[in-house]
């Protein structure tokens, strides 16, 4: 009596696993796993015809071998993995070494409905985005849709929608997604927690899903060719997204692989070798890897940069250009480009334009707007006085934990030392916490975030190296201890709480080495409609806007404006937007956002670097 869609996902999954041959079945399977590329899995399954060739990315392969697309988006799901389901040596995904299959990323191997219910994303309120001002420019925008259900997906990806229990798209995804899947390139700027993650990856799967590249597989054996490439400028951020990426392409076909610095790269190289549609990786390691000819980016059709304005920004930009404009990556045009962050600073937008060809721009939000989820606080707190202040604010919220159990609480300061020893105090005084920096291995690194998301360890101490990108359930408080440099920072910072639709809280300590951010602050915390101390209203009436990195520009400050629409941006009148054919049909006219902070362009010429004494984490 299938009922209900889980039914649904169980009965499918069922067909599937017999016509894979993944059951008691699976002693017909070659004893080699073979890996073949999605372009090439609509072929008959292997029961009833010779093997496809074992082409394109795979070590094994040493003829140059033609291939042609083909209709593989209207076979059933089942076809797509006709070519490398098998036994021997384990396969793809299978780290444990027995029979070849895909690991289920959902951990429902027995499909029963009460998992699904139980998953994460229940409760979430997404109609707190729903009136949210959206903006988009740039020629012939595709019309943004508001169900899953309107956009042909394919059939596979559709269901893994559904056990993530996505039931309909956040704003983000309802512009992006028909803007990624009309092949044009992107420029997306939305709130911390909105759900951009799977607005660049769903286009990323479906299109290679639907495989009609026609593309040559190259003569490397060993060098792994991969369709997509996905930028993100931390290890763990990595990790997170390819965690989604496998569960979005659960069953499709499509495998993706994760690389990044301070892990072995033996084991990264053997899962290359096995075969790859999408690659996600850190710029470093990449470049390791690219280096060594042991990846190839000359079949790239898509490459998606997360948190992009940090990307480009001057840690990053030597790095992100070797890769992307000085290896063998097919140039803006031929691949499609999809940038995305919650801030976008118009100067990094003008950087980004170089990768880009006839981009849409798209700003869901003005500046930081998710925050209007998350209570901001900003307290007068001396340097002295910080720790017994956080104590303060810790026992408090003990107090209100439910049960007795501390609520997860994210502590941000300025330096690794600085984390250290707070964690060290912490600990002393009956706070079970751990560190984040960029000191510690990522092995440690890796267990303290596990720590803390298990809430064993209910407070995590961290560096810049957390800001941006973790999406970590039922982070309950973000504590500026040490206040940012930059606003840009702030916003990413907070975001790591009121996700997803769920309300947050964010207190900021702030004394006199802060002036220069009572500004940018006070103006963030009005337009996230947040109630203003009279004090820091004070402080930032005081405070100039002499040219740092923290002022606001024309509107533009968060990505609320495209800078091709900007006349101090545009070389030569025109270079850059021609004809500023605004398309702006959802969302406040053109100007609308955040005027009122000063002259235009004003982001100034500030540095743009990672946080200080963190630069050793963004690899
Ligand atoms: N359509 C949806 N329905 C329900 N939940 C969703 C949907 N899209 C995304 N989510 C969930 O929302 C959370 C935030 O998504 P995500 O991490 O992609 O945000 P983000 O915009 O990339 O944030 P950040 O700017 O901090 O990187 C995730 O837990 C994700 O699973």
């Amino acid at each position: 009596m299938p009922t209900s869609w889980a039914d649904s996902v169980a009965a499918a999954e069922n067909s599937a696993a017999g016509s894979y041959g993944l059951g008691s079945s699976n002693s017909l399977a070659p004893s080699r796993p073979t890996y073949v590329p999605p372009h090439l899995r609509n072929r008959p399954s292997s029961s009833e015809a010779a093997p496809p060739p074992a082409a394109t990315n795979s070590g094994s392969t040493s003829a140059i071998t033609a291939v042609s697309g083909g209709n593989r988006w209207a076979a059933p799901r089942n076809d797509f993995r006709s070519g490398y389901v098998s036994g021997g040596r384990g396969g793809w995904n299978n780290r444990s070494g027995g029979r070849d299959r895909e690991v289920n990323p959902f951990g429902d191997e027995n499909g029963s409905e009460q998992q699904f219910v139980d998953q994460e994303n229940s409760g979430i309120n997404f109609d707190a985005y729903e009136d949210i001002p959206v903006e988009t420019s740039g020629d012939n925008v595709p019309p943004p849709v508001n169900t899953f259900a309107e956009i042909d997906l394919g059939e596979a990806l559709n269901l893994n929608i559904r056990r993530c229990k996505y039931v309909k798209p956040t704003p983000v995804q309802r512009h992006a997604i028909p803007i990624s899947l009309g092949g044009r390139d992107l420029m997306a700027c939305a709130q911390t927690g909105s759900g951009k993650t799977a607005a660049f990856c769903f286009p990323i799967i479906s299109g290679i899903m639907r495989g009609q590249f026609g593309q040559r597989a190259p003569r490397m054996p060993r060098t792994a060719c991969p369709l997509a490439l996905i930028l993100s400028p931390t290890r763990e951020l990595s990790c997170q997204i390819h965690e989604e990426a496998r569960k979005f392409a659960y069953q499709t076909g499509v495998k993706v692989v994760v690389a990044y610095g301070g892990a072995p790269i033996n084991q990264q190289l053997r899962e290359l070798e096995r075969g790859v549609d999408i690659l996600v990786a850190t710029p470093g390691r990449l470049v390791d890897l690219l280096e060594r000819a042991r990846v190839s980016l000359q079949l790239i059709r898509y490459l998606a940069l997360d948190e992009a304005d940090r990307m480009l920004d001057m840690g990053f930009e030597p790095q992100i250009r070797k890769i992307v404009q000085q290896m063998d990556m097919p140039p803006p045009g031929v691949r499609q480009t999809m940038l995305f962050s919650a801030t976008f600073p118009k100067e990094i937008q003008r950087l980004a334009s170089d990768f880009l060809a006839n981009y849409i721009f798209l700003a869901v939000g003005r500046v930081g707007s998710s925050t209007d989820l998350i209570a901001q606080r900003v307290e007068y707190v001396q340097e002295s006085d910080k720790r017994s202040h956080l104590m303060d604010l810790l026992h408090a919220q003990r107090a209100n934990g439910s049960h007795g159990k501390q609520a997860l609480t994210l502590v941000f300061v300025e330096t690794k030392k600085g984390a250290d020893s707070l964690e060290y105090w912490l600990c002393m005084n009956g706070f079970p916490a751990t560190t984040i920096h960029g000191d510690r291995s990522q092995q440690e690194r890796e267990q303290a975030l596990r720590s803390f998301k298990s809430g064993n360890t209910p407070i995590l101490v961290a560096t810049d190296v957390a800001a941006r990108g973790l999406d970590i359930p039922h982070v309950a408080h973000v504590v500026n201890f040490d206040l940012p440099n930059d606003i840009d920072d702030y916003v990413h910072r907070i975001g790591r709480t009121g996700r997803a639709g769920k309300s947050g809280l964010a207190t900021a300590f702030f004394n006199d080495n802060n002036a220069s951010m009572a500004r940018p602050l006070s103006d963030l915390m009005q337009e996230a409609n947040q109630e203003v101390p009279a004090w820091l209203a004070r402080y930032a009436a005081r405070a100039s806007y002499g040219g740092g990195k923290n002022r606001r520009g024309g509107g533009g400050r968060f990505g609320g404006r495209d800078f091709r629409r900007d006349s101090n941006f545009n070389r030569g009148g025109g270079d850059y937007y021609g004809g500023g054919n605004m398309n702006n049909a959802y969302g406040p006219p053109g100007g609308g956002y955040g005027g009122g902070y000063g002259a235009p362009g004003g982001y100034g010429g500030g540095g743009y670097g990672p946080g200080s004494g963190v630069a050793s984490a963004w690899d």
